[in-house]
């Protein structure tokens, strides 16, 4: 969508094997919370979190937003050990960023820090078909199909932008990419209205406009997508452990997403040749974690580098007509 709004000229074409509901970001709650990237130099990171929060405010202020799935969320973390930073990189770019008053600890009595803040969350699908629909205004095209070898696309397409997630491990025959196994519940729960997550990051609730999201597993090179019930049973204890009133949730469905996990994003340019043949591409996958929370800044920087492919190709066409 980036692309098409950014470079009019361009013919977008969204080819991919799975499609909403059916994606890692469907698993996902959508919160604008960032993960470290740990090789990835702190104020970019900012930068891609920033724009990200500032192009979703936007939508969240139009009559846009309800369709698009995109709405703001209070709440709090909280932190068994006080943490080394109280005050995260990203406090300034979320809304009212404070740490908690004791009245509010007081819900918590394992816990002994915590801070509050307003931010946003995406819910999916909701937000994946509003992006469909808006590449197709703009023109775009979307196509169910595997892709075995990127060079399957070299005779129809001028430039491929690779945003295969942890597909990217066989595509793009990347070692460094490794799934980090995500287990959640989806309930019905329209009670809750703020959302907790403790600082460890295994246990959440984020309440999204249709369901509420209860978290979670992190599990480093386990590919199953297979919901484990003993793993949903703890989830859902750890989770009333916070919020007693989720005994009485109702409609819990357990899923499963792999984060593409990578020590940074893999946002650059490649040129794969054959022969005297060439054909660029523009990574943008790994994101971990943290895809919500950073899409709009890599998908920002994704199509930066493209007008700097297209500059190439446009150069080489005018060379060649000399
Ligand atoms: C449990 C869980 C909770 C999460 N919560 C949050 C959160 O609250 N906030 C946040 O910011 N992030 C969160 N994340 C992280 C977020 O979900 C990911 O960073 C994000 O979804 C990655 O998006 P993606 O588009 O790169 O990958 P995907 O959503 O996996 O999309 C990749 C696409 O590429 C296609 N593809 C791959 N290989 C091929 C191929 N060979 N041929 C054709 N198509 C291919 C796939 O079909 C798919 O359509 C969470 C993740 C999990 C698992
Ligand atoms: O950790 C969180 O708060 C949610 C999330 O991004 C994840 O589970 O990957």
């Amino acid at each position: 969508v980036c692309i098409s709004e950014s470079i009019p000229s361009c013919s977008v074409t969204v080819i991919a094997d799975k499609f909403t509901p059916n994606t890692t970001s469907d698993v996902a709650a959508g919160m604008l919370i960032p993960h470290i990237f740990p090789d990835t130099p702190v104020h970019q990171q900012k930068q891609w979190f920033r724009e990200t929060f500032d192009y979703l405010s936007g939508i969240c202020n139009s009559s846009q937003a309800s369709e698009a799935g995109i709405h703001l969320v209070s709440g709090w973390q909280i932190f068994k050990t006080i943490p080394e930073k109280k005050t995260p990189f990203w406090s300034d770019v979320v809304l009212g960023f404070r740490s908690m008053t004791e009245k509010e600890m007081k819900k918590f009595p394992q816990h002994k820090f915590g801070q509050a803040f307003t931010t946003l969350k995406c819910d999916c699908p909701p937000y994946l078909l509003w992006l469909e629909k808006r590449l197709k205004e703009n023109g775009g095209y979307v196509h169910v199909r595997k892709i075995e070898d990127l060079w399957e696309l070299h005779s129809d397409y001028d430039i491929i932008v690779n945003c295969s997630g942890i597909g990217s491990r066989k595509l793009m025959r990347d070692r460094e990419i490794h799934p980090i196994r995500g287990q959640v519940l989806k309930v019905h729960a329209p009670w809750i209205k703020h959302f907790i997550r403790d600082g460890d990051g295994l246990t959440y609730i984020y309440p999204g406009i249709h369901d509420v999201t209860l978290g979670g597993t992190r599990q480093k090179d386990n590919w199953n997508l297979s919901p484990d019930p003993s793993t949903s049973k703890g989830i859902f204890d750890r989770c009333c452990a916070l919020e007693p009133s989720l005994h009485t949730a109702q409609d819990v469905k357990a899923r499963v997403g792999l984060r593409p996990s990578r020590s940074s994003v893999r946002l650059q340019k490649e040129i794969l040749v054959r022969g005297s043949e060439k054909l660029p591409v523009v990574n943008n996958y790994g994101h971990g974690s943290g895809g919500f929370s950073v899409h709009q800044g890599t998908a920002k920087e994704a199509t930066r580098l493209i007008k700097e492919c297209i500059a190439v190709l446009e150069m080489s066409r005018c060379k060649a007509k000399l």
